[in-house]
């Protein structure tokens, strides 16, 4: 059986980059992406917008929706201070050894939990499962039509506090439509649109951030 994109991105990452450096696994990724197979990995030009959010927000406890390959992961948790830690949550199987492994090669598995699972059946055992209180940081990048009803079970599961920061991917490509419309409407949320480009592509994307005020 021939090997999945993901794993030929593994296998890049694992021949190309430096042991324990973080930037060298990010630069690999994003040099495998834009030259041979497009992946969605939020990207290097969306990941400034990511990493701009990450440092304002300077969460201690950060949660992430579709690790994927773990390339958000990294970026983000290459940001944490010293005992923060970020949640990562993934359904697909295939994916989770990959991710591991690369965050492994990254030098932050000790900053990243990943989870097996849907988001919202795990969103509900964040508190008693994961010691979770509440979350500083949250990085929407999984199924669009989840990101909405994600949120409102974040909400009702008491896992956002005043100053809470959601970031999205994908606003405007692929679209987050149903999200758009209940974030921006709902005056418990400060939103702002950031306009930038799809990974690895010419094409119009954009991010939003959302603070929550309680
Ligand atoms: O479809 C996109 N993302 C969906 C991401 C999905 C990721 O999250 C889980 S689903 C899950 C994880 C956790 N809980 C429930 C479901 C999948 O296994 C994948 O790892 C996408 C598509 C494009 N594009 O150009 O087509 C560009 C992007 O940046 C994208 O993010
Ligand atoms: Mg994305």
């Amino acid at each position: 059986m021939d090997q999945s994109k993901e794993q030929r991105i593994l296998n890049s990452v694992s021949y190309n980059a430096v042991k324990g450096d973080p930037e060298s696994v990010l630069n690999c990724i994003d040099k495998y992406c834009g030259q041979y197979e497009w992946a969605m990995n939020v990207g290097d030009e969306k990941g400034i917008i990511l990493d701009k959010t990450v440092e304002e927000a300077d969460p201690t406890v950060a949660l992430e929706m579709g690790t994927y390959c773990g390339y958000s992961a990294i970026r983000i948790a290459r940001l944490l201070k010293p005992n923060a830690r970020l949640l990562s949550i993934e359904f697909n199987p295939e994916f989770i050894p990959i991710a591991k492994e690369i965050i492994e090669i990254a030098g932050l598995s000790e900053k990243v939990t990943i989870i097996e699972g849907h988001s919202q059946d795990i969103i509900p055992q964040l508190k008693k499962k994961y010691e979770v209180e509440t979350l500083d940081f949250v990085f929407l990048d999984h199924w669009k039509e989840r990101y909405a009803p994600d949120t409102i079970l974040l909400e009702e599961c008491g896992l956002l506090r005043k100053g809470s920061i959601l970031l999205a991917d994908n606003i405007v490509y692929p679209g987050a439509p149903e999200f758009i419309k209940y974030i921006r409407s709902n005056s418990r949320y400060e939103c702002t649109s950031y306009p930038t480009f799809l990974e690895y592509m010419k094409v119009e994307d954009a991010m939003e951030k959302a603070v929550y005020m309680g």
